[in-house]
């Protein structure tokens, strides 16, 4: 008989996700600085895939790297898993190498990173922006409104943590499409920490008083913020999002995911529900975790693995013989 997923995720998968996120930032490691992000992509997802091959899962992909006729390998839909009908059913949001660019220059916060939840728990995002705000935990619900302005969301964040607005510090995606929205904050008195890329990690960052960084926000995929969603619900906070179709293909393929209402906001829950697990592995030093380091001998590696459930959060370092 096949297992149910949270039997699964009880017993087997916490810290197996440790072992494929490690896969596949390891994999990545090897082409850190080299300028070359396809090749570091396609080194991570070989990685990742083999590792998951290797489960005894019944795995479906439903975050991954893109569809099925463009991308060869961990496609949504594509079926991973050493046990298709007999292990735990489970869908996966994936992302081997979240900041191709970072890797690729040599930057912080490039990540190994992968979610997994019971079927149907992870909304199927299609390959779109995604307009996000998240604060970490602590907050009282519905301090943050994607409804409200910038300025009012700052407001509400700094009445909330008894602190004057200017003391807030926002991090966004250093775009030209966020002009206006830095040059908001900066109006406001906020400090604004800009990052090139990497969006999983500047949400994970509110959660974090060590980065003093409260909110995020912007515009970054869609498919990143069910990922970080994925993390939020394991260590608190919330968090809000509106899918942003830029023309009509992009509404169609939302709608081809089963997404009716082009509009919604989406709330924490909606975007990863039930329980889930949160896996990530550094490929390069970032706020969230230390990259893979190569020594004459070993390679360490860096992960966090963190469940719903129950909120556990482990670190964990690894040691891997070269
Ligand atoms: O670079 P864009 O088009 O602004 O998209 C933003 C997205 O790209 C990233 O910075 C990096 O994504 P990739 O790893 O796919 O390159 C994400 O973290 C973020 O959500």
């Amino acid at each position: 008989m096949q297992q149910t997923a949270s039997h699964a995720l009880d017993r087997v998968l916490v810290l197996e996700m440790v072992r494929v996120t490690e896969a596949a930032a390891i994999a990545a490691s090897t082409l850190v600085g080299r300028g070359d992000e396809k090749a570091a992509d396609a080194a991570a997802v070989e990685a990742m895939r083999d590792a998951l091959n290797k489960l005894y899962l019944d795995g479906t992909v439903v975050i991954g790297e893109g569809e099925r006729d463009e991308a060869p390998m961990l496609y949504i839909g594509e079926k991973v898993g050493a046990a298709q009908g007999k292990g735990p059913a489970i869908d996966i949001a994936l992302d081997p190498l979240e900041g191709t660019t970072i890797c690729a220059k040599a930057g912080p916060n490039a990540l190994a990173v992968l979610a997994v939840a019971e079927k149907g728990g992870l909304l199927n995002a299609p390959d779109v922006y995604m307009d996000k705000i998240a604060v970490g935990p602590g907050y009282p619900e519905g301090v943050i409104d994607l409804n409200k302005s910038p300025t009012e969301n700052v407001h509400a964040i700094a009445a909330a943590k008894g602190v004057q607005p200017h003391e807030i510090i926002a991090c966004v995606l250093d775009r030209p499409r966020h002009e206006k929205l830095i040059a908001e904050l900066r109006d406001v008195g906020c400090g604004v920490v800009l990052i090139g890329d990497g969006d999983v990690a500047g949400v994970i960052a509110t959660t974090d008083p060590e980065t003093t960084i409260d909110v995020y926000m912007g515009q970054g995929g869609a498919p990143e913020g069910v990922l970080a969603c994925a993390a939020l619900r394991c260590v608190g906070g919330q968090f809000k999002g509106r899918l942003i179709f830029r023309n009509d293909d992009e509404r169609q393929r939302a709608r081809k995911w089963g997404i009716e209402d082009l509009d919604k906001i989406y709330d924490l829950t909606e975007l990863a529900k039930g329980d889930c697990i949160f896996a990530a592995t550094g490929v390069t030093d970032g706020s969230l975790l230390e990259g893979v380091k190569r020594f004459a001998t070993k390679m360490t590696t860096e992960s966090v693995v963190m469940r719903a459930h129950s909120g556990t959060v482990r670190w964990v370092k690894g040691e891997h013989r070269l």
